[in-house]
């Protein structure tokens, strides 16, 4: 029958991360000695800000989606002052701080070829079950025991850094223009963000960086970048095929899994 969990059903370890909404914690079920991640909510945090319906649709999505790329909600519970999401471990971090170990703070074509094939896996199947992630980047990308893709917070933003490094929070980078010009999108959002994860991925930079955020919305609402020449033309395709103003124009995801870049890449 199905377990009854709460706080008592686990060792708390080390903060993983947090936000002014949400603080991930390691932690180890007693009985089994299992290793996942506890994300904890404040109720008083979300009744303020009136997310309720919104906290129970995420973790009603995320429940429901098993896909190796796609990090686990294994199940939920709550005592009087908070909500509990108990997730999956990821053992080797967010792509995001990778990145930044990372020379000139970019990945190999090989390397990059390897984690968009997977995120585009995690988003041919989220978008098989209509689902929409909304907010593809690299701090939402972690990683498996095998360096694997973990497409991890669905919906569910982190507000406000509560830890002095810059976390993406907030960013504008990834905002599809139909998202930036409040007009109504599909699924299509999630393949524009997926090109600028991987312009990112293979130049360090974000392809509309601007100093300031009214800067960005009209760059991105324009759809003007360029690529730096070290990019091979082939993944210039790819980014040049997703970064795209008209939605229905942009690969789906079936199409980035069968371009030439990631076919060359992708580990099988
Ligand atoms: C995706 C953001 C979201 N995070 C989750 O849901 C998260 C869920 C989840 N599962 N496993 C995680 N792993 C880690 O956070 C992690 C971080 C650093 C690690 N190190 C490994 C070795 N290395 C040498 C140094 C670092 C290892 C694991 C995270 S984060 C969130 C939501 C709200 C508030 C904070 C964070």
């Amino acid at each position: 029958g199905e377990r009854v969990w709460s706080l008592a059903s686990f060792d708390i370890g080390r903060r993983l991360g947090g936000g002014s909404f949400a603080n991930v914690f390691l932690a180890r079920e007693k009985k089994s000695k299992f290793i996942v991640a506890l994300k904890v909510l404040l109720k008083k945090d979300i009744k303020q800000k009136n997310l309720e319906l919104q906290v129970i649709r995420e973790i009603d999505i995320q429940a429901h989606l098993i896909h190796p790329n796609i990090l686990r909600l294994y199940e939920y519970f709550h005592d009087e002052s908070r909500i509990y999401m108990i997730l999956e471990f990821a053992p080797k971090g967010s792509v995001y701080s990778k990145l930044l170990e990372c020379p000139n703070k970019r990945f190999s074509e090989g390397v990059a070829g390897v984690y968009v094939a997977q995120i585009a896996d995690a988003l041919h199947y989220c978008h098989s079950k209509k689902v929409i992630h909304r907010d593809i980047k690299p701090g939402n990308l972690l990683l498996g025991q095998n360096e694997e893709i973990k497409l991890a917070d669905f919906g569910w933003s982190v507000h406000g850094p509560s830890s002095r490094r810059s976390t993406q929070c907030g960013t504008l980078d990834y905002l599809s223009p139909e998202v930036v010009l409040g007009k109504t999108y599909n699924e299509k959002v999630d393949l524009w963000s997926l090109g600028v994860v991987c312009y990112e991925f293979l130049t360090g930079k974000t392809p509309f960086d601007c100093s300031n955020s009214h800067g960005i919305c009209k760059k991105i609402s324009k759809g003007q970048f360029s690529v730096p020449s070290f990019v091979s033309n082939e993944a210039k395709d790819l980014i040049r095929k997703l970064i795209v103003l008209e939605p229905d124009s942009r690969l789906d995801s079936i199409g980035v899994l069968e371009h030439p870049w990631i076919l060359k890449h992708k580990t099988s």
